[in-house]
């Protein structure tokens, strides 16, 4: 094990010790079966070295938050309010946050099958195309000012309030922008995942920060290298899905010369979300509880523990 100021530093080996005392939480064949379902190309092994162990440290998280919060209802001497323990995941545009929230989500459903586990990405409160285009910041979308925090945080008060049915609106990467009146519904979950570029951000101007209602975050990290490849990888996916859809924003670029197509994305990675993953996302990976370092071919070689 290595150490910086913050963190403990593990490698695989290190890491994939960590299943707890009798070493009870590997994962089924029937939970791999499930991985491959949901990604083709998700490593077997990284769910059994890196998402088992790190399984297993959340159940330690939310034990110790369920204590605290039967503790202070005791206090109170009032019944113990229900209140959604909630995981953040940032991290790049594209690097892999969505794909670790739906593991993470599928590994903790299949954890605590009586609790509901949900999943929502921030993308849905970036302000619609038309917004940005109002403000002069259409080719700012993922920057700061392109969300609409004030949005994001009263959500976020509703779900840690334990509001029925409180809404996540919806953004589509095939349309490449906000899908009017469709929503995702968070309705009282036990555990809400979060994962976005700009949760681990501190807005210039409110009182409050998203990651304040965070009861455990992980940032996903990897070189900006490689960062762009698997972004022009998706790239890739979004074209071959395009050409039988004109709705679809990449139809245009899709029927025509796929290479001005990729100099297009490359442009368009360097010049916003390379800029964005520098001046604002990656400042905030210091503010993990843990962070995932990925190297080739999305394998993690790195797992960062806060040490306090
Ligand atoms: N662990 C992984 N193994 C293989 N491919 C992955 C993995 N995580 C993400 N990917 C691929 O990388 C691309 C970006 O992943 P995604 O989850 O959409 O990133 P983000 O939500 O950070 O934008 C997608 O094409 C996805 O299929
Ligand atoms: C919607 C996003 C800000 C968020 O990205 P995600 O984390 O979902 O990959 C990003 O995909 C995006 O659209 N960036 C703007 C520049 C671009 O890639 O077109």
């Amino acid at each position: 094990m290595d150490s910086n100021e913050t963190y403990d530093v593990f490698d695989r080996k290190d890491w994939q010790r960590f299943h707890g005392r009798l070493g009870t939480n590997h994962i089924t064949q029937q939970e791999l079966a499930q991985v491959k379902a949901l990604n083709d190309n998700v490593s077997l092994e990284d769910v059994q070295v890196i998402y088992a162990p790190l399984r297993h440290l959340i159940h330690i998280y939310l034990n110790q938050y369920q204590q605290q919060r039967t503790a202070v209802s005791d206090f109170l001497n009032h019944p113990r309010r229900h209140v959604p323990f909630v995981i953040g995941i940032a991290g790049s545009v594209a690097v892999g946050k969505s794909t670790t929230a739906r593991l993470l989500k599928l590994l903790l459903s299949r954890s605590y099958p009586n609790y509901k586990v949900q999943q929502i990405t921030t993308d849905g409160f970036l302000y619609p195309n038309a917004e940005l285009t109002r403000r002069g910041i259409l080719d700012r979308k993922g920057f700061p000012e392109s969300y609409d925090m004030e949005a994001l945080i009263n959500f976020m008060n509703a779900v840690k309030s334990d509001k029925p049915q409180v809404l996540a609106p919806k953004y589509s990467h095939q349309v490449y922008d906000i899908i009017p009146d469709q929503y995702d519904v968070v309705d009282r979950p036990d555990i809400l995942i979060v994962e976005g570029i700009n949760v681990l951000q501190l807005p210039s101007n409110a009182p409050i920060y998203v990651s304040d209602f965070f009861d455990f975050s992980i940032y996903v990290d990897a070189d900006p290298k490689l960062v762009e490849q698997w972004y022009l990888e998706r790239f890739g996916v979004l074209l071959d899905t395009a050409f039988t859809d004109p709705d679809n924003y990449y139809y245009q670029y899709a029927i025509g010369d796929r290479k001005a197509a990729f100099d297009m994305a490359k442009k368009v990675w360097r010049d916003v979300n390379l800029k964005n993953l520098r001046a604002y996302i990656l400042p905030t990976r210091s503010r993990a509880d843990l962070i995932l370092h990925k190297s080739a071919h999305h394998l993690i070689d790195q797992v960062y523990l806060r040490k306090f």
